[in-house]
């Protein structure tokens, strides 16, 4: 079977900086696939690239079976990519509700089809208690999860996850995990999550793709990533794979 996302040969260059460099990244159908690297190793640049807020130097996107390098940001929306960021980026003076109906109208919704929309994303999250809480009054845990809601409301084919646990404890980032986890199953999308804290990423994915210094360093199982001595030395150390 086909990928649903996937890049060809994607190089982006920033001025005298390769950002990335030749990267392939293929997420299957209804996968969770983790990528990971260390810090300026290029994950939000190829989130970007498959979001389609930065076009790359050369390469390809492909989705669904169509090349998409072209299209702008809202017609991938419109086809079924949506993506969170690691700014939540939430309007303060606006509720939950609000906030997740502003994304459906933000991608050429109406005001009917946001409602709904917006009311069952947050349903999915279990957040319909907060959905009349302005999101500056919110603990910033569900924050993030309102960040999410808003990303679903799309009904997407694809959700690109950017950590969606920063800033969360150790408690928080479990649940999180479940809640992608949950998310999968009920939806059936295809979800890529980029995550510094390893166990979680290693724990939730089906697949992991490790970047270093815009480079694939690896694609394997989270068992084979655990068991790859490069991967290890690269950046994890071995405290970070218990
Ligand atoms: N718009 C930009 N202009 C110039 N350089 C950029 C731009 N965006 C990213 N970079 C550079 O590209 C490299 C990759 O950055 P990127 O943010 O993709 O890494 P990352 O793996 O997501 O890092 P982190 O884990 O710290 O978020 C870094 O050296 C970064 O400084």
């Amino acid at each position: 079977m086909p990928p649903l996302l996937s890049t060809s040969h994607v190089t982006v260059r920033f001025a005298g900086l390769c950002a990335l460099d030749d990267v392939g990244l293929e997420l299957g159908q209804s996968e969770i696939l983790g990528l990971i690297g260390p810090n300026g190793a290029g994950k939000t640049t190829l989130l970007n690239v498959l979001s389609g807020f930065q076009r790359p130097t050369t390469g390809e996107v492909e989705f669904d079976d169509r090349r998409i390098t072209g299209w702008d940001v809202p017609r991938r929306a419109r086809a079924g990519i949506s993506r969170t960021f690691q700014d939540v980026g939430l309007f303060p003076h606006m509720t939950v509700l609000e906030n997740c109906e502003a994304a459906v109208i933000g991608c050429g919704g109406k005001w009917a089809a946001a409602y709904t929309r917006a009311s069952q994303a947050l349903e999915w999250l279990d957040l319909v208690q907060y959905a009349n809480v302005l999101a500056r009054d919110l603990p910033y845990g569900i924050q993030r999860r309102v960040g999410m809601a808003r990303g679903l409301t799309a009904r997407p084919k694809v959700l690109l996850l950017d950590e969606p646990a920063a800033g969360l404890n150790d408690d928080e980032s479990a649940a999180m995990a479940r809640t992608v986890r949950r998310i999968h199953e009920e939806i059936g999308c295809g979800i890529i999550v980029i995550e510094h804290d390893v166990p979680v990423i290693l724990g939730l994915c089906d697949r992991v793709h490790v970047l270093d210094h815009g480079v694939t360093l690896r694609v394997g199982t989270p068992d084979e990533i655990r068991a790859d001595p490069e991967v290890v030395s690269a950046y994890l150390g071995a405290e970070a794979m218990e």
